[in-house]
């Protein structure tokens, strides 16, 4: 299949750190495809790796069957969106977009239609990129992307800077060119957006793939249990366990396998205060928020420093 991107045990090593590790997936025409992960997870590597600018440790990465790099005019079927700051500054809109034309070898009259599409004005395209928002530069770079009228786009967080008129906007953009048989592969950090765009999802956290599937199938996953928060987490998780619970770091609380009206006793006992108590959904959420507590986790300790 001419525009499949199969990703195939791709390790990537800086040094002795594993950036990426032995990630595998496949994204299918058709299908707008979420790749999600925190801060830091591998994702944006893994789309380097994809495009060519960086070389996998090991593994490799196939787009219809070729590497990014033995693409003849890649930009003819492989629309790249990776990094939306990184356009000339200096440059107009237009003028970006002209030189992508004319790299490409398309007609000019290409330029005018892509702006059209990204809802960029005749104004706009005339001013110069440094003094573009998050938001029209994310639209300039997907407005790039599509030039050359790929049939498969890397989009690396592309919603972005992007109001929700705005992520609506690319959800329909997106939705339509996949119906159109194209392939799209999106990465987020926001489990929201990745919810609201793709159909299929890989997970990624720390250089490795923790789910990936359909996305219907995933949301409707383990979802089990109760999911709290307390004024003082730590206290309310360390109360728990010594009831004879299991908790399980989740987000800015954690996920425990016990009603609510148990958690809401054993606070009482201790005197401390919940802040939420809701049924643990999707284990798409939950899976994401464990992958995430980490961090969350950091900003508590701040938190109580700073209090
Ligand atoms: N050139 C590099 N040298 C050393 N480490 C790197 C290099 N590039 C990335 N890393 C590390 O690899 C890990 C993965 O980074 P990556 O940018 O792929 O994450 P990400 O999932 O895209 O995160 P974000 O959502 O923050 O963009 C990070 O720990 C990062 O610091």
């Amino acid at each position: 299949m001419w525009r499949m991107i199969r990703v195939q045990s791709v390790t990537k090593r800086y040094g002795d750190f594993v950036a990426v590790d032995d990630v595998s997936f496949v994204c299918r025409p058709g299908r707008v495809t979420g790749f999600l992960g925190p801060n830091g997870a591998g994702k944006t590597t893994t789309m380097r790796v994809m495009t060519g600018l960086t070389p996998a440790t090991s593994g490799r990465i196939t787009i219809g069957g070729h590497s990014y790099r033995d693409l003849p005019n890649p930009g003819r079927h492989v629309g790249v969106l990776l990094d939306a700051s990184a356009q000339h500054g200096g440059r107009t809109g237009r003028e970006v977009l002209a030189l992508g034309a004319h790299l490409m070898g398309l007609p000019t009259s290409r330029v005018d239609e892509m702006l059209d599409l990204v809802s960029l004005s005749e104004t706009e395209s005339r001013r110069r990129v440094r003094h573009y928002s998050l938001g029209m530069r994310q639209r300039l770079g997907i407005a790039h992307a599509l030039l050359g009228d790929p049939a498969v786009l890397i989009l690396d967080e592309p919603a972005n800077g992007l109001d929700p008129a705005g992520i609506r906007w690319m959800r329909d953009l997106l939705t339509s060119y996949a119906d159109r048989g194209g392939t799209v592969l999106l990465s987020s950090h926001l489990l929201n957006e990745v919810e609201l765009i793709a159909d299929e999802m890989v997970l990624i956290g720390r250089g490795r793939i923790v789910a990936q599937g359909d996305k219907r199938a995933l949301l409707q996953g383990r979802g089990t249990g109760t999911f709290v928060t307390a004024v003082d987490p730590s206290a309310m998780a360390a109360a728990l366990e010594r009831t004879g619970y299991v908790t399980v770091p989740a987000g800015d609380g954690f996920r425990v396998e016990a009603a609510p009206v148990d958690i809401g006793r054993v606070a009482a006992e201790h005197g401390l205060v919940l802040s939420d108590l809701r049924p643990a959904d999707g284990g798409l959420e939950s899976l994401f928020l464990e992958l995430t507590a980490e961090e969350q986790r950091e900003s508590f300790g701040n938190a109580e420093v700073a209090a």
